[in-house]
């Protein structure tokens, strides 16, 4: 029964699974098999077996169910659960018929030991996975056929005595350290091997990249700072096109229906992180087995350098193998935006497969979710839980706080089958304590009975699922305490198994703060690092920007800032860009008063005139500003407002900037008097009614279209706004952080940093969202006066202040937008109190930060 059971379940994990392996070759050429795939490691003892089977692992199953209860656990003398190995296996040292539990015992202390021979070599596993690639690579190369493996072995045989040094790749191999190739060696059943083989031959060799040497003093700082080796010692890759692969290159190994989705979504190359991440995920598929966990990954590139789809394509890739719906990949982000980018990102790509893919953030009711995730048993109380849990969805894109609402009150909701755990932009994620949600989730991938599942407070947090006799529901897969109670027959299916989540950590910026690593539990990691070369220095090596950005910084007062941001849009002629500020707060002041200031220069032809003529008659103002509108080349330096003339809402801009390119220079004292001049006429003029617009302004006129995005709107309108801005319909998007990291905004082609950042980690995520994805783009950064000094330190620190331009903008090249300016800003006052009123009603506005 069990046996049956086992069957079906391991059938549910891949479809590779379910195929028939037919053992038609004896031992010895299995030995010889393994020992040509691991040399240095001597050939595993393996049964006399030659049943045909129908599943791999069920070869290690005892064929010989006659005596079931000689496969029994012994009970040792203190009547515990410990099995008596050493004397089953001394019992049955001649027997042809070896116990599985015998033989498990055997090839545990075995592994054990060629575990221990791992570490003391410290075999990086990407060098494990090439080198496997490189092995299968060979046969490929040579003939497939087991007859030839003898041939084989002379050959090497003459190379190890240097008698054949025309083969060089041969001897390449051979000079490489000795490895344990996991995974590889354990076969045994030649089918399963020589399959395995085949689709690693499959494979090309991954592709090599420097590995960063550390200088001693480097490797003393980082020990002293506590951080591990592996992070200290990443795997570099240049950000350069050099390092692009075609898609159908043969290092990927993926399929034609993916391939097809990638060139629908125009993508013909993967960029170097992906060239360097995807090969071995893909590859951890071959080498893993339920004994060893796949080798946890940290990645760090940066922004628009295509992160996302260097974890999205291997994951659609392997789970698209699966037969059952579990939920099996989990991507972890911080943001409700971002969860939706992704989702949309999984669904391009997984077009032609059967893959379920759900986000959840807490935009839907919890019902709702549960129902999408578990289907309709969360809402029965007496439906039963179902060993293992259950789903309805493969893949879940989810922000922390309401993955654990699931965790701790989604019946049946498990991550127990869970093949990938993502956290992208980990460092940000892990800088969040809220409700402990890394603990929670790491204990829900695996919970046992050992485990406490304690909080900070030390009080129980989560409850492990257990059964009516208070036994926990570990897994549907491996019941074990059933066989222990009942004296069922048993199966490898009990043995304790490596996790097989593969944790997968993305971020431009990634921590290397040695206790937030550690909390991530990481097994065998490496750490894949894209950057700039022939830096150096820790902080230095942390952040490279992308290639094609060109940076600025504008130093100013306080108060100049809007007239900034004015100068960038009017005379600099900035579009599709993305502003940032502080708070959301700030974000929506500056907002109304750049809409504000639109709203007067589109309704106001001639601006820079109002100064001076700020006392004359208005309607006499109006209509030689009219008449100069009509004759471009006559217009002069002596031009009046208007406020309400309709007529000229198309012809401002062709006007207030050739009135401006004839002002005369003026200095800052000479502005500030103006400054005065047009508030007394805005006072007059200006009604707060007519200037409240909407988010998007009229196209009739040339404005410039500002919106603003903060965590205060509500999603479908926060979507609206961002597919506007992707359209182009949006010139200036004003936001606050909540977009700062992660967001792909295609057309942005210039980000304005409004408050400068105080830290480089904000800086380089904000900048970030321009030059995405090879294109170039130009960031401003508008630094107050006080903040000089700090700015400098900080980007010099991380030796970047080379690449940042200062611009000094004089007060005569603004001085034709300060009387719109100053106008708008006497107005916004009271803009902010009416749509505060009006449009705000409801909202529960809030600081986010
Ligand atoms: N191989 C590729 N070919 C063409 N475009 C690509 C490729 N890979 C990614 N892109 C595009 O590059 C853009 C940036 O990718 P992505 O959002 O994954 O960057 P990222 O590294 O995650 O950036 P961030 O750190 O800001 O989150 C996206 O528009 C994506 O579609």
């Amino acid at each position: 029964m069990f046996n049956i059971r086992r069957f079906d379940l391991e059938a549910e994990t891949t479809q590779e699974s379910t195929t028939t392996p037919t053992i038609t070759s004896t031992n010895d050429r299995l030995a010889k098999l393994n020992a040509r795939l691991n040399k240095n490691k001597p050939p595993t003892p393996t049964t006399t077996t030659t049943t045909t089977d129908t599943n791999t692992s069920q070869d290690s199953i005892p064929k010989d169910t006659t005596k079931p209860h000689q496969y029994k656990k012994d009970r040792d003398s203190k009547g515990t659960n410990e099995i008596s190995w050493e004397k089953r296996a001394k019992e049955l040292k001649d027997s042809d018929l070896v116990p599985n539990d015998v033989r498990l015992a055997m090839k545990a202390e075995a592994e054990a030991k060629a575990k221990a021979e791992k570490e003391a070599k410290k075999i990086p596993f990407a060098a494990a996975v090439a080198a496997a690639a490189a092995a299968a690579q060979k046969k490929e190369d040579r003939d497939e056929d087991m007859k030839d493996i003898e041939e084989e072995e002379d050959e090497d045989k003459k190379d190890q005595d240097g008698k054949d040094d025309q083969d060089k790749d041969q001897k390449e191999e051979e000079d490489r350290p000795a490895l344990h190739l996991e995974g590889v060696d354990r076969f045994e059943s030649e089918a399963a091997a020589d399959a395995a083989l085949a689709e690693l031959a499959a494979l090309v060799p991954l592709p090599t990249f420097e590995t960063k040497e550390i200088t001693a003093l480097e490797k003393e700082r980082a020990k002293s700072m506590g951080i591990p080796d592996w992070l200290a010692h990443p795997t570099l890759i240049e950000p350069d096109e050099s390092n692009n692969r075609p898609i159908t290159s043969k290092e990927f190994g993926f399929s034609e229906r993916l391939i097809k989705q990638c060139r629908k979504a125009g993508i013909e190359e993967c960029f170097a992180v992906q060239t360097a991440v995807i090969p071995v995920l893909m590859r951890a598929r071959h080498l893993g087995d339920i004994r060893r966990a796949p080798g946890d990954l940290c990645v760090s590139a940066p922004t628009g350098s295509g992160k996302t789809l260097a974890y999205v394509l291997p994951i659609i890739e392997i789970l698209s193998q699966r037969v059952v719906t579990r939920l099996r990949a989990l991507v972890v982000l911080p943001t409700r935006d971002l969860c939706i980018q992704v989702k949309e990102t999984f669904e391009t790509f997984v077009k032609g497969t059967d893959l379920k893919i759900a986000t959840s953030t807490g935009q839907n009711s919890f019902a709702h979710e549960q129902t999408i995730l578990v289907g309709e048993s969360h809402s029965n109380p007496n439906s039963p839980r179902v060993l293992g849990g259950h789903s309805r969805v493969d893949i879940l894109i989810t922000t922390p706080g309401r993955l654990i609402d699931h965790i701790k009150s989604t019946p049946n909701f498990t991550l127990q089958h869970l093949r990938f755990l993502v956290i992208d932009e980990a460092d940000r994620l892990l800088n969040q304590s809220f409700q402990d949600w890394l603990f929670h989730i790491l204990n829900a991938i695996h919970p046992s009975p050992e485990r406490k599942l304690l909080g900070v407070d030390g009080s129980e947090t989560i409850q492990v699922k257990r059964d009516y006799l208070g036994f926990p529901i570990h897994d549907a897969i491996a019941p074990g305490f059933l066989s222990s109670f009942f004296q069922l027959p048993e199966s490898d299916v009990e043995d304790p198994k490596a996790l097989s989540v593969q944790k997968l950590l993305f971020s431009a910026t990634l921590t290397r703060n040695p206790a937030k690593i550690a909390s991530l539990q990481l097994s065998d990691p490496q750490y894949v690092a894209v950057q700039e070369g022939g830096q150096d220095g820790d902080e230095k090596q942390k952040y490279t920007t992308p290639a094609g950005l060109t940076e600025h910084m504008i130093v100013c007062e306080t108060s100049e800032k809007p007239l900034m941001v004015l100068h960038l849009l009017h005379h600099l002629q900035v579009r599709s860009a993305l502003c940032f500020t502080k708070s959301v707060e700030s974000a929506h002041r500056l907002y109304k008063l750049i809409q504000l200031y639109e709203k007067i220069r589109t309704t106001t032809p001639m601006e820079a005139p109002v100064v001076k003529e700020a006392g004359k008659d208005k309607k006499e103002v109006a209509k030689k500003a009219k008449k100069d509108s009509r004759n471009p080349d006559e217009s002069g330096s002596e031009e009046s407002s208007s406020d309400n003339d309709s007529d000229s809402d198309s012809e401002d801009e062709s006007n207030s900037s050739s009135s401006s390119s004839s002002e005369d220079e003026e200095d800052e004292d000479e502005d500030d008097e103006e400054t005065s001049d047009v508030e007394m006429e805005q006072a007059e003029t200006s009604t707060p009614a007519a200037m409240d617009v909407d988010t998007t302004i009229s196209p009739a006129t040339d404005a410039i279209v500002v919106a603003e995005f903060s965590s205060d709107l509500p999603k479908s309108k926060r979507q609206s706004i961002l597919r506007a801005f992707n359209n182009g319909e949006i010139h200036l998007l004003i936001c606050s952080d909540l977009i700062s990291r992660g967001m792909d905004l295609s057309p942005v082609s210039c980000v304005i940093n409004y408050d400068s950042p105080v830290y480089m980690k904000k800086y380089i995520h904000r900048v970030g969202r321009t030059a995405r994805a090879g294109k170039t783009g130009t960031a401003y950064s508008l630094v107050e006066m006080q903040e000089a000094r700090h700015f400098k330190e900080m980007i010099s620190k991380a030796g970047h202040w080379d690449k940042i331009g200062r611009i000094n903008v004089k007060s005569q090249e603004v001085k034709d937008l300060v009387p719109g300016y100053t106008k708008a800003l006497a107005g916004l006052k009271d803009v902010l109190v009416s749509s505060s009123r009006a449009g705000r009603k409801g909202s529960s506005r809030r600081s986010f930060k």
